[in-house]
């Protein structure tokens, strides 16, 4: 609460030093004036003088008594001229400066303004760790956010560009406090005179002294000038870094004295917290307090919306056979994880669940269940950060089994990386025996984790049918589509859909579809064929429910289905060349890209402004033999005649004796494509996560050899996307 009372005061304040600085009264090149000069303009121009100054603003002001009246107005130092009365402060301005500073509560609000400066910093320090972290590493700090949902998205990315003016205005405001609360004490310079050897000779102008002579106007502070005519009385010049006194009648310096290193860095903490005298600094200081306020909501959102994570065990991890450890952050591998857990305690199995930053020594243990999610750059998540460590230094007595589930997404360059650490970390202990190798599971899949357990269950001997509605996942924009064509070669088929209800749908998006018969979904990647049509191609799996479900479906049949977005895969607006790779049915939504790729002529002739203009696609297909592609063939021959696809390369796997994968073409046209990522062009890539990997580790080596750069480089900028299943 004080923390957005004194962000919307502060960002109210934020205001004021940008509304006097538009002021007229700065006077160009001013500061390149001599005091001398300066004096004889103005001491010309009014007779009873009492002081100049100069704020923070370079605004000249002159108190002087004209007509027996004191007055102080802003003048042009090189005429003299009057150019208007002091700023006063706006009441806006002052009640917000009150309330800014102590919330109207006197000693206690300043000590709570400390308190929330306070709060605030550890706030900040704290936000540029979590991000550093969760971009994987300081020098990550600026990459592209990976868009998760809008609370997420938005509050990484507003925080990185707020969070430094917010640490500014934190230390600058503790700073302030301490000032107040006199626990730093400011100096006052105090200065010595020896009275006793003034003297009045030999006499010199004003003009004249040494230090009128040399000093520029933009190192003053403020000039007071000699309270009477006695030779005790002189000019006290406060500039920038010290205080000069003058003797009034020959200009010996009396005294003079550097300002205290407090006094300087309070003049700094002042500058820095109320942007006074900085247009840009004051609109920086309001956009950061402008973003608390939004970044308390999207935090709190985050904060409230995340899965619950308490675990409650029926038995004790050394009475448990089976021990299932979470890898996860944001809470959702936990909540497949137990229902998981609850299963096979239905089952009548003793299952223990918990962190993996718990692994210990499991006395019963036969089996062990690792299900992690990773982050940053391939990194461990927060709850299994110190696992591998405690692996070593945790030995089991007995022998045990184990498998891995990988939680992560293909859109991150180093795909459920961490599990595979896990895996090899767990693989090298003498007593531990893998069952499998690594499961993957993209983008929270539900469909391929209780796949997963079902396969898993069997092989122990145990049904385990997990249950959706346990799972807390995002809603999906549901809606009716009709079948419009079905074409099938082979064991492949191309299903043509047009949406009932307008839907909006882009390729690359992914079809959600639920069949009655088991109720668990599986994810189509869509080919957005323009008019509301869209394409998904769909291989037939000799007992698949869903795949021969749909492989029946019959024209102007209905089909209700969910459409998930997937922005990040996405063909790129900008980019001027795109290399499109893909495997098998991963065609899919690249059908409908290449269709959108209307050439810029043709958009001309239509009319139609809005269309993306052309640019130069290149695919790269992987399947068995000439006979896969027959689905595809007309489309690509048209494609090409269009002017829409600039080359198709296949590789064929069952062809002749070599076998031909895509990752040998990527490899045989490394430099081609070195060249295309370094024009800012664009590689995507859907099909097999085992043909990403291939594909990934030769683009790693080419970038290596071409580029002199790393994968990630690319990948960051979004020059690399995937969708691999
Ligand atoms: C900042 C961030 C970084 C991520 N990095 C990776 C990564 O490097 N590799 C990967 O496969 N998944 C990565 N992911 C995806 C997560 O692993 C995935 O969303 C997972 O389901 C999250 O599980 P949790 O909610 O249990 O933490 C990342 C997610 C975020 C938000």
């Amino acid at each position: 609460m004080f923390l957005l009372a004194v962000s919307i005061t502060g960002t109210i304040l934020a205001v004021e030093p940008i509304s006097n600085k538009l002021h007229p009264y700065s006077v160009k090149d001013a500061g390149d004036l001599t005091l001398s000069q300066t004096l004889i303009n103005l001491n010309s121009s009014y007779d009873e003088i009492l002081s100049i100054s100069k704020d923070r603003n370079e605004f000249v002001s002159v108190s002087a008594i004209i007509d027996g009246q004191t007055q102080q107005f802003y003048v042009d130092p090189f005429t003299g001229e009057a150019l208007g009365p002091l700023i006063e402060k706006a009441p806006i301005f002052q009640f917000s400066t009150n309330f800014h500073r102590s919330l109207f509560l006197k000693s206690t609000g300043r000590f709570l303004i400390g308190l929330v400066s306070f709060l605030l910093l550890l706030i900040a320090v704290s936000g540029i760790v979590l991000i550093a972290k969760r971009q994987g590493g300081i020098k990550h700090f600026f990459s592209p956010v990976v868009r998760e949902n809008y609370s997420q998205f938005n509050h990484v990315v507003y925080s990185r560009f707020t969070l430094i003016p917010i640490l500014i205005l934190s230390l600058s405001g503790i700073y302030l406090s301490l000032l107040r609360f006199n626990i730093i004490p400011e100096k006052q310079l105090v200065h010595q005179i020896d009275y006793d050897s003034l003297s009045e000779e030999p006499r010199l102008a004003y003009e004249d002294f040494e230090l009128f002579k040399n000093t520029p106007l933009s190192e003053l502070k403020e000039i007071e000038y000699p309270f009477s005519e006695f030779v005790e009385d002189y000019y006290l010049i406060r500039l920038k870094d010290r205080e000069v006194l003058l003797n009034q009648y020959t200009g010996e310096v009396l005294a003079q004295d550097k300002n205290p290193m407090v006094n300087t860095i309070s003049s700094w903490a002042t500058v820095l917290h109320t942007g006074e005298g900085s247009i840009i600094w004051s609109v920086i200081l309001g956009l950061g307090s402008l973003a608390i306020p939004f970044l308390m909501v999207t935090g709190f959102i985050i904060y409230f919306k995340r899965p619950k994570s308490s675990v409650k065990n029926k038995y004790k991890n050394s009475e448990s056979e089976y021990i299932i450890l979470v890898g996860t952050e944001g809470g959702t591998t936990l909540q497949y994880a137990q229902e998981f857990h609850k299963n096979l305690l239905k089952a009548g199995k003793r299952s223990f669940l918990g962190q993996m930053n718990h692994y210990n020594s499991f006395e019963k243990m036969k089996h062990l269940v690792i299900i992690t999610a990773t982050y940053g750059q391939g990194e461990a998540p927060i709850s299994a950060n110190n696992f591998i460590k405690l692996l070593r230094s945790h030995p089991q007595k007995q022998s045990f089994s184990f498998s891995v589930v990988g939680f992560g997404s293909t859109s991150y360059p180093k795909f459920c990386e961490f599990a595979y650490q896990a895996h090899n970390a767990l693989r090298d202990l003498e007593t531990a025996e893998s069952t499998e190798e690594v499961f993957t599971v993209n983008d929270k899949s539900f469909e391929a984790f209780s796949n997963w357990a079902f396969s898993w269950g069997s092989k122990q001997g145990v049904n385990l049918q997990l249950d959706k509605s346990a799972i807390n996942l995002p809603k999906k924009q549901s809606t009716d589509f009709v079948v419009v064509d079905r074409l099938t070669k082979q064991d492949t088929f191309l299903l043509t859909l047009k949406n009932t209800n307008g839907i909006e749908t882009a390729s690359g998006d992914l079809l959600s579809i639920t069949p009655k018969e088991d109720g668990r979904e599986r994810l189509y990647s869509i080919g957005d064929l323009g008019g509301g049509t869209l394409a998904i191609s769909v291989k037939r799996h000799p007992n698949g429910v869903c795949s021969n479900w749909l492989g029946d479906l019959n024209q102007g049949e209905v089909l209700s289905c969910g459409v998930v977005k997937n922005p990040h895969f996405r063909l790129p607006k900008k980019a001027k060349e795109t290399v499109l790779i893909a495997t098998g049915t991963g065609i899919g939504p690249f059908l409908g890209m290449i269709h959108s790729n209307t050439p810029k002529n043709a958009l001309i002739k239509k009319g139609n402004q809005n269309s993306k203009p052309k640019q130069k696609l290149r695919l790269y297909w992987g399947g068995r033999n000439p006979e896969s592609l027959e689905l595809y063939e007309s489309f690509i021959d048209k494609a090409i005649k269009d002017k829409k696809l600039d080359r198709f390369t296949p590789a064929y796997s069952r062809l002749d004796s070599e076998k031909v994968y895509v990752q040998h073409l990527i490899k045989k046209d490394g430099q081609e494509i070195a060249q295309t990522l370094k024009s800012g062009g664009c590689v995507m890539i859907c099909g097999s996560i085992a043909m990403q990997r291939e594909v990934t580790k030769e683009l790693q080596g080419i970038c290596n050899c071409y580029l002199k750069k790393d994968l990630s480089h690319f990948q960051n900028r979004k020059q690399i996307k995937m969708d691999c299943y």
